[in-house]
């Protein structure tokens, strides 16, 4: 089992302990040479000789775990029967089920909600397939859509590896917004057979949000889907991470009281978040982006057969900056990181303009650590919950959609994204606003309910709103 680095998870260690010989101080002081911080102790059983004890340990890493292991095995008495992991045993059987609305609890009952009372809803709906919305669960449903190709960085590691991710997600959709989100991890990598696999399955759904799929892809995908499908489609790690860096970046200039026009900005990591954060940016008025990815810089002017890069090439680097990103970050003002672990170095920091602003968003390992970084930063920000400043797609997929739904719009809009992120923004009131506070917090209610109000409002502007929010459902 392998924990990834600063993941502060807990485990249980299982000791059984010889009474005449094992030191519980010896223990002790090997789990805190090892770093590890003892937070409960339950007595499992005893006998006359032995006495066996779970640990709930605080850890950072495997490499930690393997280590407290090692040190208590070289004390006098002391056997380690098991360790767990905490959030491995969150995992176990999965994290969500489905429950149905009311118990059917006579025949009555019975006959209305299956046969043969519902085939009046079934016959309703084929002769106005419309009223699916109001009659079934598409109202509330959306796909949370994989093929398991860009799961976080953690990169091609296929549908069943993916499908933590996706459960993760469907409960912040019902946490968050009270959206009913339904995983599918896909055993294809196939462009066009994901894209026909997902419209044969559109009617059961009100919106797809596709997840981790890599670029340039996904690109396609998305695009297909959205001109194909009437129901909104929604590339989460393109447009939800755009969105939210926009908020963050948005509040962050705030302090450091620099323009986005002004600023130069280097985007790492030119895959589907990267490319959908530089065109925010760029349409939210910088004028300076320089992306980088693995062979360094996009030349303005490039010919590249990767689409993403391509629009860089065509429309960043205005000043035809060249070299690895340890060349491109002199002088930068931000640096956006959704690349992956360990990119950026202390050095990198150093020559970066005043107040450097650094959003190192690479998951489950940002690009730099924020207690490496932020003695030279005056900004810092990761999309992990660890950190204060967490900017991740979370604070805007479960009021998108639940915007969407609510008001039935046929697609997303780029003024639909750009007022989600002022809806975001806006939760940090500017009294409040300091290094440490740019975003809001995920659990914060508000953002949700304030990102959907924002979304519903530019739906109507837009005139892609199927549903007047005030109007009460009709069922004919
Ligand atoms: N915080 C958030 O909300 C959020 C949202 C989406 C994605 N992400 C993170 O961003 C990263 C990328 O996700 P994606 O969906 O865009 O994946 P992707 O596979 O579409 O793109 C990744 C890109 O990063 C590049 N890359 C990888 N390592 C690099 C390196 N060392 N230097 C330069 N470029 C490098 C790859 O070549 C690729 O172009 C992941 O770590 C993911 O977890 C974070
Ligand atoms: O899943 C997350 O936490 C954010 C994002 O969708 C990612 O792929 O990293
Ligand atoms: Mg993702």
């Amino acid at each position: 089992m392998s924990i990834p680095a600063g993941a502060n998870t807990s485990i249980i260690l299982r000791l059984e302990l010889e009474r005449s010989t094992a030191s519980f101080g010896g223990i002790a002081t090997a789990i805190s040479e090892a770093g590890g911080d003892i937070i409960a102790i339950d007595v499992v059983r005893t006998d006359k000789l032995t006495t066996t004890r779970d640990l709930t340990i605080n850890v950072t890493d495997s490499k930690q775990t393997d280590l407290i292991v090692e040190l208590l095995g070289r004390q006098a008495g002391v056997t380690v029967v098991h360790v767990s992991d905490q959030t491995m045993l969150m995992h176990l059987g999965g994290k969500i089920e489905m429950n149905p609305k009311y118990p059917i609890k006579n025949r009555n009952d019975l006959s209305r909600v299956y046969t043969p009372g519902v085939a009046q809803v079934c016959t309703a709906i084929a002769e106005k397939p419309s009223l699916a919305h109001q009659l079934t669960i598409k109202r509330n449903t959306v796909a949370v859509v994989s093929d398991g190709s860009a799961v976080l960085g953690l990169g091609n590691i296929g549908p069943e590896a993916a499908m933590p991710v996706m459960e993760g997600k469907a409960m912040l959709f019902k946490q968050m917004a009270n959206v009913d989100a339904f995983p599918i991890c896909l055993d294809t990598q196939d462009t066009e057979e994901i894209i026909r696999i997902v419209k044969a399955l559109s009617p059961t759904f009100g919106g797809i949000n596709l997840e981790d799929i890599s670029a340039p892809r996904c690109f396609e995908i998305e695009e297909r889907l959205v001109e194909e499908l009437d129901i909104p489609v929604f590339h989460d790690d393109q447009h939800g991470t755009a969105v939210v860096l926009l908020a963050g970046l948005l509040n962050a200039l705030k302090l450091t009281g620099k323009e986005l026009s002004a600023c130069k900005i280097v985007v790492c990591g030119l895959g589907a978040a990267g490319t959908a954060c530089a065109k925010m940016l760029a349409a939210a008025g910088a004028a300076n982006i320089i992306g980088v990815d693995r062979e360094g810089a996009i030349q303005r002017g490039g010919r590249y057969a990767n689409r993403g890069w391509q629009w860089f090439a065509d429309h960043t680097n205005p000043h035809g900056e060249s070299g690895r990103l340890s060349d491109v970050i002199t002088g930068a003002d931000v640096f956006i990181g959704v690349s992956g672990p360990g990119v950026l170095q202390v050095d990198d920091l150093k020559r970066m303009a005043t107040d450097p602003i650094v959003f190192a968003m690479a998951n489950p390992t940002p690009e730099i650590l924020p207690e490496e970084a932020e003695p030279y930063v005056r900004v810092m920000a990761t999309g992990r919950s660890d950190y204060p400043n967490q900017i991740n797609n979370v604070l805007c997929f479960p009021g998108m959609f639940r915007g969407l739904l609510d008001c039935r719009a046929a697609r997303v809009t780029d003024e639909m994204k750009v007022a989600a992120a002022k809806a975001i923004a806006s939760v940090v009131k500017d009294e409040e606003l300091n290094e440490t506070y740019i975003i809001p917090s995920v659990f914060n209610q508000a953002v949700a309910e304030r990102v959907s109000e924002a979304v519903i409002a530019a739906a109507h502007e837009a005139g892609v709103a199927r549903r007047n929010r005030d109007k009460a459902p009709v069922l004919s």
